[in-house]
C-alpha cells in the first residue's frame, strides 16, 4: 500500500493540474474498490472458517453420540418432546428410567439434530462427569441475562463465573455462616407476626408460608434485617415469582420475541424489579457508610426487633452479603443483575425445602415431636443458636431426608462448552452435548437408599451410638452417600448449601420450640411432587395451621 502510493506521487511530479484531477479521482475508485474487495474476501473467509467449524462441531457430536448407547430417534425432533411442549418432568424422567434400565448407567437421547443429551446414572460415572463437565448449558445463563441483566454469576463458561463462585462461596460459609442463625430467628418472628392475621381468617397456605420464610431469609442476608420493615418488600417477592414463572420459556427462544405481547409484559417486569433493587441497594448504602458499615447515627438510634421496626440497643447487620458482591463487582449493572439472581434462585430452592420439610412434619406428627424434644434437650427455653442447633442430628437429618425426597430440580444438568469428555470408562461426551444426572431417579433408587427409598425416613442419615434405650444419635457424614445430590456435586455444585441448610435447621428449631405444625383435617394430605417455574414443588400444597405450644 505504502509503495503503491509512492509510486503514483511519483508519477504525479510529470503530470498537469487537469491530468492530476482525474487521475486522482481514479485512483481513489481504484483504492475504494480494493479495500472493498480485501474486506469482502476477509469476511467471506471468517463465514466459511466459521460455518467449518460449526459443520466439523456437528459431524463431531453425530460420530461420537451414535456410539454411546440409547433408543432410536424417533422422529426429525428426536425425543424433544418429552422436555418441551407440555412434555412433563415425571414423564421424562419415567422415560429415562426405561432407558437406563435397557441401555445401561449411560445414555444418549436426540433432541433434534442438532441437540444430543447425555443421561449418567451410575454413582461412579456421576461424580466423574460433574467434576469434568465445568460448564452449564448456555439456556440457563440466558433465562438469567434475559431477566435480570448482566452478572458473573449463574453464567453458562466455569471460566467466566470462578472466582465469582470463589469469594461467594468465603463469605456464605464464613461470616454469613456466623449470623446465619440470628437472621432465621428474627424471619420467624417477623413472617409469623405476619401470618398471624392471615391464621386468624383460616387456613395458612404451605407454599405461601415457605415462600415468605425463604424470601425474608434471602432479603436478610442480602441487604441486612432493615428488608424486613422494607415497604415494597411483599411488592418485592410478588415479582420475583411472577417473573420465575416465566423466566424458561422466554429464555428458549434464541431470538428475543419482539413480536409477542407477552414478551414485553415480561420484560416489564424484568424493569420493575431491576428498579426495586437498585432502590433497596441505594437504601442499603446510606444505611451502612460505607456499605458494610453502619452508619453511626444508626447504629446509636435504630435497630430492628420482632415488630419489623426499628428500635435501640439491637444489633443490625454489618455483614451483608450485599457488601460482599459489592467488593468484588465494579459494575453497578453487574451487582443488580447478580443480586437478583442470588435472591431468583435462593429463595426458589429454600421455599422448596422448606415446603418439603413443612409438608413431611405435618404427615409425621411423630418427627416433629422428636425434634421438638431435642430442641428443648439442647436449649430448653432460650432461643436456639447456632451452636446449639449443631447438636441436633434430628433436625438436620429431617432437613436431608426432605431435601433427597424434593430436589430443587429434576436433573443436574452441564456440558461441555469446548471440548469432548473422556470418561474413564471409554466413552467420550461430544463437545456441546447436554450432560444430565436424573436426581430423582438416584435419590429414590432402591439400591442406593434400600427398600423404603420412596418413604420418609429421617433415621437413614443417622448411626445410633450405644444399644441400649439410651442410646443416641449421630448425624452420617454426607460425603459417604454419593447418591443425595439436592445441592450438586463437583465443580458447579451450589455454593450456598451449608447456609442454606444451617438457616433453614434454625429456622425450624425455633418454630417448633413455639409451635406445634397441624394439617388442616380435611386437606389433601398426600401432596404429589410436581415441577413448576423450574423447581419441583409438593403440588396441591398442603393447608397448615399453626399451634401455640402451652409452656
Ligand atoms: C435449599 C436451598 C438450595 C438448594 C436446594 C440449592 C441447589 C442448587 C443446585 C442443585 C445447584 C446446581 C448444582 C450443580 O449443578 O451441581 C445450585 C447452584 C448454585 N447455588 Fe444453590 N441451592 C440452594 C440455596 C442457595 C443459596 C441460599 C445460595 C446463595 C445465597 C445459592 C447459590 C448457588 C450458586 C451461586 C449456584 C451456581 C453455581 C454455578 O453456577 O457455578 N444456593 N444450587
Amino acid at each position: 500500500m505504502a509503495a503503491f502510493v509512492t509510486s503514483w506521487l511519483f508519477e504525479l511530479g510529470f503530470k498537469n493540474s487537469g491530468e492530476l484531477g482525474r487521475e486522482s479521482g481514479s485512483f481513489f475508485r481504484d483504492y475504494a474498490a480494493r479495500e472493498i474487495n480485501v474486506l469482502l474476501w476477509i469476511s467471506l473467509i471468517a463465514i466459511t472458517a466459521l460455518l467449518l467449524r460449526k459443520i466439523a462441531a456437528l459431524l463431531n457430536l453425530w460420530a461420537k453420540g451414535q456410539r454411546i448407547p440409547g433408543p432410536p430417534c424417533p422422529s426429525f425432533h428426536g425425543h424433544s418432546k418429552l422436555i418441551s411442549g407440555g412434555g412433563s418432568a415425571e414423564k421424562f424422567s419415567e422415560f429415562l428410567f426405561k432407558s437406563h434400565e435397557k441401555y445401561g448407567s449411560i445414555v444418549r437421547l436426540w433432541l433434534g439434530p442438532t441437540q444430543l443429551l447425555v443421561s449418567v446414572r451410575d454413582l461412579t460415572l456421576i461424580k466423574e462427569v460433574l467434576e469434568k463437565a465445568e460448564d452449564k448449558l448456555p439456556l440457563t445463563g440466558r433465562a438469567f441475562r434475559l431477566a435480570f441483566g448482566r452478572s458473573s454469576l449463574f453464567v453458562s463458561s466455569f471460566e467466566k463465573v470462578q472466582h465469582k463462585r470463589e469469594s461467594l462461596a468465603l463469605q456464605l460459609n464464613g461470616k454469613l455462616l456466623e449470623r446465619a442463625s440470628a437472621v432465621s430467628l428474627r424471619v420467624v418472628d417477623c413472617v409469623v407476626a405476619r401470618m398471624d392475621s392471615i391464621m386468624a381468617k383460616g387456613l395458612l397456605d404451605c407454599r405461601s408460608f415457605s415462600q415468605h420464610m425463604s424470601f425474608s431469609i434471602l432479603g436478610a442476608t442480602l441487604f441486612g434485617e432493615s428488608f424486613l420493615s422494607w415497604s415494597n418488600a411483599i411488592t418485592y417477592e410478588e415479582l420475583l415469582m411472577m417473573i420465575a414463572k416465566d423466566a424458561c420459556f422466554w429464555a428458549s427462544y434464541n431470538v428475543p420475541p419482539v413480536w409477542k405481547r407477552g414478551f414485553w409484559r415480561y420484560r416489564h417486569l424484568c424493569k420493575k424489579l431491576k428498579s426495586l433493587t437498585q432502590e433497596i441497594i441505594q437504601q442499603c448504602k446510606q444505611t451502612y457508610n460505607p456499605l458494610g458499615e453502619m452508619s453511626k447515627t444508626f447504629k446509636d438510634t435504630t435497630a430492628w426487633n420482632a415488630g419489623g421496626t426499628f428500635s435501640p440497643n439491637d444489633k443490625v447487620l454489618n455483614d451483608s452479603l450485599l457488601e460482599a458482591l459489592n467488593n468484588q463487582l465494579d459494575h453497578r449493572e453487574e451487582l443488580c443483575g447478580s443480586i437478583m439472581g442470588v435472591m431468583f434462585h435462593g429463595c426458589l430452592t429454600t421455599a422448596g425445602l422448606i415446603g418439603s420439610i413443612l409438608a413431611r412434619l405435618v404427615m409425621h406428627p411423630e418427627i416433629q415431636d422428636k425434634i421438638y424434644s431435642e430442641v428443648v434437650a439442647v436449649c430448653n427455653n432460650s432461643k436456639p443458636e447456632a451452636t446449639d442447633v449443631q447438636k441436633m442430628p434430628f433436625l438436620f437429618a429431617t432437613v436431608y431426608e426432605a431435601a433427597r425426597l424434593l430436589p430443587a430440580g429434576p436433573l443436574l444438568q452441564r456440558c461441555s462448552l469446548k471440548h469432548d469428555l473422556e470418561l474413564n470408562t471409554g466413552v467420550t461426551v461430544p463437545a456441546g452435548a447436554i450432560v444430565v444426572v436424573p436426581i430423582q431417579l438416584v435419590q429414590m433408587d432402591d439400591s442406593c437408599w434400600g427398600s423404603d427409598a420412596n418413604q420418609f425416613n429421617p433415621y437413614r442419615f443417622l448411626s445410633r451410638l450405644g444399644t441400649d434405650s439410651r442410646s443416641t444419635f449421630v448425624l452420617n457424614g454426607l460425603n459417604e452417600k454419593s447418591a443425595f445430590l439436592p445441592f450438586g456435586s463437583g465443580t458447579r455444585a451450589c455454593v450456598g448449601e451449608r447456609f442454606a441448610v444451617l438457616a433453614i435447621a434454625t429456622m425450624f428449631a425455633y418454630l417448633l420450640q413455639q409451635f406445634e405444625v397441624r394439617l388442616q383435617p380435611g386437606s389433601e394430605n398426600h401432596p404429589k411432587p410436581t415441577m413448576k417455574n423450574c423447581v419441583l414443588e409438593l403440588l396441591p400444597s398442603p393447608k397448615i395451621v399453626l399451634v401455640g405450644r402451652k409452656s
